[in-house]
């Protein structure tokens, strides 16, 4: 099912939530509202899901207006941050609980529930727990379950809020891969709220990026992470180094520095900001004719493939950080405290005029 939100405008008391978010949500994809805390996904979500009414705006599911339907007519399965299972049920009874629930004439025979619970039940992969309470299940097989409950009365849309929040880095992780692949099996269009970037890179086929009640940029991962189209969505999607100064004739004077900035030369004496990821900045050693920012290695953390460096402009007392190789790193053999030089590769230049 197709899901579009027009003007959708959220106000608590004086707050406003939600400002004039217009978006549309692909059929069959996976989608992740992603933004801080208190941008408004969650009421986004709700307002979707028919738990919460928008003041102004329309919300379309299959292009049909949908504001006056109750949940229930909206067909949404439901998962949240907090497993809301039932403590006193089986993990089967609580899969098998949206399907019992249903009025008489709607209700499958209780050999079509058994049926419908194992088959969902193997599809998270947990059909040896089904006798199991939910208090003898790891907080990532109570979220399996708590998704295999939503998808009982095959829901046209699922919405999961912060599905993995409360669970460790690495359950986390584990159970984000098994989402996108649980959905490219299923293909049902599906929203996912998330304000961690890489969960939203790494799992989303759509990514919406909210800021203070407003959407900031929409786009596949990939396109988002590379063309950043503000610099709220260039410093929210990872770590980034700002370099700023004055941009005339295609150069950002920064500090002592004049870096190159091809794709500005029509910028006339004006304020300008180089956004520059860790990963592209290049590090040599000193040499009194070297070009580049002059740099002191403050410390590294060299453990893996990866050297992450923290680097003090000579000139400005600034901090650089850096990301090169390990094989890079012992090739330059640093030791703390010595002068190198950085040059960022790839600027990304937001002036005060302009947004990209
Ligand atoms: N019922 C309510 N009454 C008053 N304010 C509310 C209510 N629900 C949400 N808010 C406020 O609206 C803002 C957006 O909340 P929302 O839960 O949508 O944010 P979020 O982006 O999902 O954040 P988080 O990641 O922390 O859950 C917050 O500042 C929140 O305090």
């Amino acid at each position: 099912m197709s899901i579009e939100v027009r003007h959708i405008h959220k106000q608590f008391g004086s707050f406003t939530a939600l400002n004039n978010v217009s978006l549309k949500f692909p059929d069959g994809k996976l989608t992740a509202l992603l933004g801080p805390s208190g941008c408004g996904k969650t009421t986004l979500l709700r307002i979707i899901a028919g738990l919460e009414h928008p003041d102004a705006g329309e919300i379309l599911l299959d292009q049909e207006n949908a504001v006056a339907r109750h949940v229930r007519e909206r067909k949404v399965g439901f998962v949240f941050q907090h497993y809301a299972l039932f403590k006193h049920m089986s993990v089967f009874e609580n899969i098998a609980f949206g399907l019992r629930i249903k009025p008489r004439k709607e209700r499958p025979s209780e050999n079509a529930i058994r049926e419908r619970v194992t088959r969902l039940l193997e599809l998270v992969q947990l059909d040896w727990i089904a006798e199991r309470k939910p208090s003898a299940l790891s907080g990532g097989q109570r979220q399996r379950i708590a998704l295999a409950r939503a998808l009982a009365v095959e829901p046209r849309v699922l919405l999961l809020d912060e599905p993995f929040g409360a669970l460790d880095a690495k359950v986390r992780k584990e159970l984000r891969r098994w989402l996108k692949r649980l959905h490219e099996e299923l293909n049902i269009t599906s929203i996912f709220v998330t304000h961690d970037q890489e969960e939203a890179l790494e799992v989303a086929d759509e990514i919406v990026v909210m800021n203070q009640g407003r959407v900031e940029q929409t786009g596949a991962p990939a396109s988002v992470y590379k063309h950043p189209a503000t610099p709220f969505v260039y410093g929210f999607l990872g770590h980034v180094n700002l370099f700023q100064g004055r941009l005339q004739n295609g150069v950002l004077k920064t500090g002592d520095v004049c870096l190159e900035t091809p794709g500005h030369h029509q910028a006339e004496n004006e304020e300008g900001t180089a956004y520059v990821r860790p990963h592209d900045i290049d590090i040599v050693r000193y040499t009194p004719d070297a070009q580049g920012i002059v740099v002191q290695l403050e410390r590294f953390h060299a453990i893996g493939p990866l050297a992450q460096l923290e680097l003090k402009r000579k000139d400005t007392d600034e901090v650089i950080e850096a990301v090169i190789s390990a094989e890079r790193f012992s090739q330059l053999q640093l030791k703390p405290f010595d002068t190198l030089v950085a040059r960022p590769r790839h600027l990304h230049i937001f002036t005060a005029g302009s947004v990209s």
